[in-house]
């Protein structure tokens, strides 16, 4: 699924209509009518929640609603009716007695009329075309049955285009319009709110009526469904202006927008259903749209990464590749242990595990499938040292991937430590945790030599903030730009951690994951993504594609360890480890 910027939303906008001819009126009339099924599914789906279907399903209309034919034998069976003459072989076909196809139905019928009869939805319309998505959807309401009432945020005069046509249409069928500031409205007086003040072209705060209009709606407890996105969110950032519309759902249009895709926008928007309005989706694939939601779809057709992890029946334990990881120290050796495992978890054929010398000892046996080999000196105390490069280095030959961070500590020489490792090493890398931070501290890192290997750098908000020199809230402000601009500029796969993880790639495409919990808010489980994404690395997928997959597979097992541990707060790291 594409996830667009409201730039990327004008310009497949203009194209649809300028060069595939496409009318803009037609877009928002379909605009207009995905909104009110959605409506209509909601209102359907409360009316169910409260019992009332069935109630009413339990009278005479249901059971004659079945279809039923008669067969050549008596029996009665339900099903689709059969094509003519599709009668038993050896039946005698029965003249003027045969299968009666059922009667046409009403295909748009979401809600039965009856339930539609006592709904009474309040339109907010705003002067721009998502006022004009709401005037459309505010018809096609009528149409099925319900009562609606139209709320202006400005004198209906000022909407221009193809709004203005739309509203014209409302007024024509007698669709009562209201104007705020000039009419007054009791909010008690409705079963439900469509948001459609704010769209896409919208910028900062709303003023004036919007914000007074936003405001009421909220405080109404009734339920809310947004047209494209709820109004005052930003739609490329996902911050939340004040106000900002709480919507139940949100019903976005053509393709899902960025705010949508990220906290808080995500929290501010309840469910979100994503329906087409005629725009092409090949569109997005010729503009060069490269941001997408992380679906197992994409996950295979843009990463060539499948969720189901085929192996080949001939593999051996060489066929998948020996991980080589590089962590842990005394007073943090189970962030190392936690990694190496995850590596093996992840598939990968071998793990060995560099770690200081006296912690070889104590270690041996926790891990029995892990080979442990000591990269310092005895004396180093159980901490890393500068001269354990060469040591790493020389490891590394006989090994596939570097598992750099998890648990290392910082100590006096590390950036240039980890210089040596960047450069030293062509392989594929996975650098986390402190090695991040040396990073950030070392002088010059432009200056370093374009690595030939992919690169998977794994930050979590204050080590990404750390690396780009900005705040914590900066980062969280725009996430997916912080994480598409440093990859880019690096070149390389950078994973943005937190809800709703991003993975941008160097080619500043951009992957948003929807797989997790918040049971995975615990220590630990960063170290257990390292382990993970190095084991895919191993096994052969590209940076992109392992850091994705990886990141989809680490959130999919948290859900899993949250299930079987019954709560989500009661999940550990190495629950999830268990979990994959
Ligand atoms: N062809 C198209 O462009 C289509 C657009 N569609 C809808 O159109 C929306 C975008 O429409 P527009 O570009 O007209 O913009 P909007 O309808 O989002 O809002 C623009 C209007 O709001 C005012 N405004 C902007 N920021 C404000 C603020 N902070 N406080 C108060 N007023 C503010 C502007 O002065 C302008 O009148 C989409 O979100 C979607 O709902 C759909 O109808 C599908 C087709
Ligand atoms: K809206």
């Amino acid at each position: 699924m594409y996830v667009v910027s409201s730039e990327q939303m004008r310009e497949l906008d203009r194209h649809t209509i300028e060069k595939i001819g496409i009318p803009a009126v037609a877009l928002m009339e379909n605009a207009g009518r995905v909104i009110a099924e959605e409506v209509l599914k909601l209102c359907f789906q409360k009316k169910a929640g409260s019992g009332w279907m069935a109630e009413a399903s339990h009278g005479p209309a249901a059971s004659d609603a079945a279809l039923q034919y008669g067969a050549a034998d008596g029996a009665v069976r339900r099903g689709v009716c059969p094509p003519a003459g599709a009668f038993e072989a050896g039946a005698a076909p029965l003249r003027g007695l045969g299968p009666a196809c059922p009667p046409p139905v009403a295909g748009d019928e979401l809600l039965p009329a009856e339930a539609a009869g006592q709904e009474h939805w309040l339109i907010l319309a705003g002067k721009g075309n998502n006022g004009g998505d709401g005037a459309a959807a505010a018809r096609y309401l009528r149409d099925a049955g319900m009562r609606v009432t139209l709320l202006y945020a400005a004198e209906p005069s000022t909407l221009a285009g193809e709004a203005a046509l739309q509203r014209d249409a409302a007024a024509a069928l007698g669709i009562p319009a209201l104007v705020h500031g000039r009419d007054a409205v009791d909010f008690r007086a409705f079963t439900g709110i469509v948001d459609a003040l704010l769209g896409t072209g919208s910028a900062g705060a709303p003023r004036g009526a919007y914000a007074d209009l936003i405001r009421a709606a909220n405080a109404s407890g009734l339920p809310i469904v947004a047209a494209d996105i709820p109004s005052g969110l930003d739609a490329d950032t996902g911050a939340l202006h004040e106000p900002c519309i709480s919507a139940e759902v949100t019903v976005c249009l053509a393709f899902l927008k960025r705010g949508l895709a990220q906290y808080p926008g995500a929290g501010a928007a309840g469910r979100v259903v994503v329906r087409s309005i005629g725009i092409p989706a090949s569109l997005c694939r010729e503009l060069g749209i490269g941001t997408y939601l992380l679906t197992p779809h994409v996950l295979r057709t843009v990463l060539d990464a499948d969720v189901a992890r085929p192996r080949s029946p001939e593999g051996h334990k060489g066929t998948y590749g020996h991980v080589l990881t590089v962590g842990g120290s005394r007073t943090m050796s189970g962030a190392g242990l936690l990694a190496t495992r995850a590596a093996l978890r992840a598939g990968c054929g071998l793990v060995t595990w560099a770690l200081p010398a006296s912690l070889v000892l104590p270690l041996s046996g926790a891990a029995p499938e892990v080979m442990l080999a000591p990269a310092t000196d005895e004396e180093s105390g159980g901490y890393w040292d500068e001269a354990s490069a060469e040591r790493v280095l020389e490891l590394a030959k006989t090994r596939d991937v570097l598992a750099v961070g998890p648990g290392l500590g910082r100590f006096e020489g590390d950036s240039g430590w980890l210089r040596r490792l960047w450069e030293g090493w062509d392989g594929p890398m996975v650098v986390d945790a402190d090695a991040l931070n040396m990073l950030s501290s070392a002088d010059g890192v432009d200056a370093w030599k374009v690595r030939p290997g992919a690169t998977v750098l794994t930050p979590h908000p204050g080590e990404m903030s750390r690396l780009l020199g900005i705040s914590t809230a900066e980062v969280q402000r725009d996430r997916i730009s912080a994480a598409t601009a440093y990859a880019v500029r690096h070149g390389v796969t950078l994973v943005l951690k937190g809800a709703r993880t991003i993975v941008a790639s160097p080619d500043g495409s951009a992957y948003i994951n929807t797989t997790g919990t918040s049971g995975m808010a615990t220590g630990g489980t960063g170290d257990v993504l390292t382990g993970i994404i190095a084991g895919l690395l191993a096994q052969g997928y590209s940076g992109p594609g392992a850091a994705a997959l990886g990141v989809w597979l680490h959130g999919r097992a948290g859900e899993e360890a949250a299930r079987r541990r019954g709560h989500p707060a009661s999940v550990l790291a190495g629950d999830v480890i268990d979990a994959l």
